[in-house]
């Protein structure tokens, strides 16, 4: 069986994508007996089918004219099998496709293999595509506030951009991260003035995130009682922006200090930044620049001194792009950054990953760039996404990212050592409750779409059952370990030499027929910016995993060749639920 015999249709990857050549086949057939009907209008037609069905048309979209049933049973009457359908079944408007078992066995399950043991890349790449080649992306995301609270708004915006990134990459994009800080504004006058008062070098250097938190929260009280901090504050933060660089000396510590803080933070959640940014980076010129723009295309106008752009034509209020002292402020930076990272990287896309609290925020100043006539504006994405009501650790208010990661940790090693046996064969512990914690959460996290809202519950997402973190690493920890539990198997023959025919179960189909939706799953994700759909396929695999093991037994097998043919299934499954994982920035564990 080749897909070389297949016509070829634009758009379509049979050779990475499986399910693509039954697709094309389904096409190749709809189009012979009904040449009206283009193969691009019959492949994009061709929908996997519910509950038995594997590829469903309703013919009615052809729009042929009259009732679509004739239609489809002249398509059912001239049809001829081939190795890669087997039959068709027209059923009033609609007509039901059923691939050949075998064949879709043994593409699938070769073309996953190939993909992760030969792959072009040496990184394993079934599910990739190459639809974004020659393109790149800046994904911007994470972007917390030195010296403030790592709020959950900012943990969504980690988990979903690292996503992002992946999936981008994915799809054949280059893709530059950025985390672009809060280490600028009046806050750091703040923080001078309390550091002269409550700072310590020593705590600084020992965990500059926390100390400069610290320091931040005692100084406010104080200022709170006492203008006059505020006002030396405000006067420091000027010197600031007007680039003194006795007032800057200090900042540029704190900055650096907390940067490589979060570093080590990050890296526990398996994310990395190619580029720490931040709203300090952004040049006083182009943000002058952007605002003389304005002014000279008569868009600026007064309001109590300070600069607003009126955005209520497109409901979009009032935009204030300078204060009245003069200083720069959060939008005019995001406006001048915008422009400064064209020139830098030539984006073909830029994203933000920002909570939908900030959606007016965002709306504005991508209106204000378009108003600005950048041909470019149409490009940026605000990718946004919902609140999450009760982020806290056992002890209360979580305020830094460590404690998240540490409390998801904490409870997890709990729970493992309720079960003795079990702990005692895990040679690291420690590491492996911080990653199944961090799974738990990411799952939770991606689980729904992303705009919706949802409540932060520790109980329930370390659970081993149900739709959790722990689940699905436990699916896969278990698949992991079939090469380890059947010793006389491997190593498995390659490819060529497994008897697919023998993988004739339902539950072993049906496996195999979810793998091959996998890279569709990796495409729509990219597309919709939702990683919701690769969690929720990664979750009918762990569970279709776990209904197949009492049917497709491997050790005990009596069948040595029926035996290796289901354990390959169940490492290429491995793989795919690997795949998916690290898709979602998590590790995939081979014990646990
Ligand atoms: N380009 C942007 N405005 N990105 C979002 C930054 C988020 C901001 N630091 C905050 O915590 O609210």
């Amino acid at each position: 069986m080749s897909t070389s015999t297949l016509p070829s249709i634009p758009g379509t990857d049979p050779e990475r994508s499986p399910l693509d050549a039954f697709k094309i086949a389904v096409a190749a057939s709809i189009n012979k007996a009904l040449p009206e009907v283009s193969l691009e209008a019959a492949y994009k037609a061709a929908d996997i089918g519910r509950k038995g069905v594997d590829f469903s048309v309703a013919v009615a979209r052809f729009k042929l004219g009259g009732k679509p049933d004739p239609w489809a049973k002249k398509v059912e009457e001239s049809f001829v099998a081939d190795d890669f359908i087997e039959s068709v079944k027209a059923e009033g408007a609609f007509l039901s496709f059923t691939a050949r078992t075998t064949s879709l066995t043994r593409n699938v399950l070769t073309t996953i293999d190939h993909f992760t043991n030969q792959s072009p890349t040496g990184q394993p790449s079934y599910g990739t595509n190459e639809s974004g080649k020659g393109k790149n992306v800046v994904i911007e995301y994470s972007s917390p506030n030195i010296a403030k609270q790592f709020h959950v708004g900012h943990l969504r915006s980690t988990i979903i951009g690292a996503f992002l990134c992946n999936v981008y990459k994915a799809c054949g994009w280059e893709v530059t991260s950025l985390n672009y800080l809060g280490d600028w504004g009046r806050q750091f006058g703040l923080i001078a003035v309390g550091f002269e008062k409550y700072g310590s070098e020593e705590e600084l250097e020992k965990n500059a995130i926390r100390h400069l938190y610290d320091v931040y929260v005692k100084i406010n009280k104080d200022a709170e009682e006492d203008e006059s901090v505020n006002d030396a504050a405000r006067a420091y933060f000027k010197r600031m922006e007007d680039g003194d660089e006795s007032a800057l000396t200090h900042w540029r510590k704190w900055r650096e200090l907390s940067i490589e803080r979060y570093k080590t933070e990050y890296e526990r959640l398996n994310v990395a930044f190619d580029i720490y940014s931040g709203e300090s980076q952004v040049g006083k010129e182009s943000q002058d620049s952007c605002l003389k723009q304005l002014e000279d295309m008569g868009l600026v106008s007064d309001s109590d001194g300070a600069k607003i752009v009126d955005l209520e034509k497109y409901k979009l209020g009032k935009a204030v792009v300078r204060k009245k002292d003069g200083t720069s402020i959060y939008l005019t930076r995001d406006i001048g950054g915008a422009v400064e990272r064209y020139e830098k990287y030539k984006f073909d896309k830029m994203i933000y990953v920002v909570a939908s609290q900030q959606d007016l925020h965002l709306a504005q100043f991508f209106k204000v760039l378009e108003l600005l006539e950048y041909p470019w504006a149409k490009s940026l994405e605000h990718v946004n996404f919902g609140m999450v009501q009760g982020m806290s650790t056992r002890k209360g208010t979580a305020v830094f990212l460590e404690q998240i990661i540490e409390e998801a940790a904490k409870v997890m090693h709990e729970q493992m050592q309720s079960n003795e046996e079990k702990y005692k064969q895990i040679e690291n512990p420690h590491e492996t409750a911080q990653e199944i914690g961090i799974t738990a959460i990411k799952i939770q996290d991606m689980s729904a779409k992303r705009i919706n809202n949802y409540t932060f519950n520790w109980s329930r997402m370390l659970s081993f059952e149900g739709d959790t973190g722990p689940y699905i690493q436990y699916a896969h920890v278990r698949l992991a370990s079939m090469e380890r539990k059947n010793p006389n198997l491997v190593p498995l023959p390659p490819a060529t030499e497994i008897r697919f025919e023998l993988l004739s179960e339902a539950k072993a189909r049906d496996i195999v027929f979810l793998l091959a939706t996998y890279p569709d799953v990796v495409k729509t994700a990219q597309e919709r910016h939702e990683p919701s759909g690769v969690v929720t396929f990664s979750m009918k695999l762990a569970h279709l995993i776990a209904s197949a093991w009492e049917t497709l037994i491997v050790k005990g097998e009596p069948d040595e060749q029926k035996a290796r043919a289901r354990l390959f299934l169940f490492i290429r499954a491995r793989d795919v639920l690997g795949a998916a994982l690290r898709l979602l920035s998590i590790t995939p564990l081979d014990r646990m």
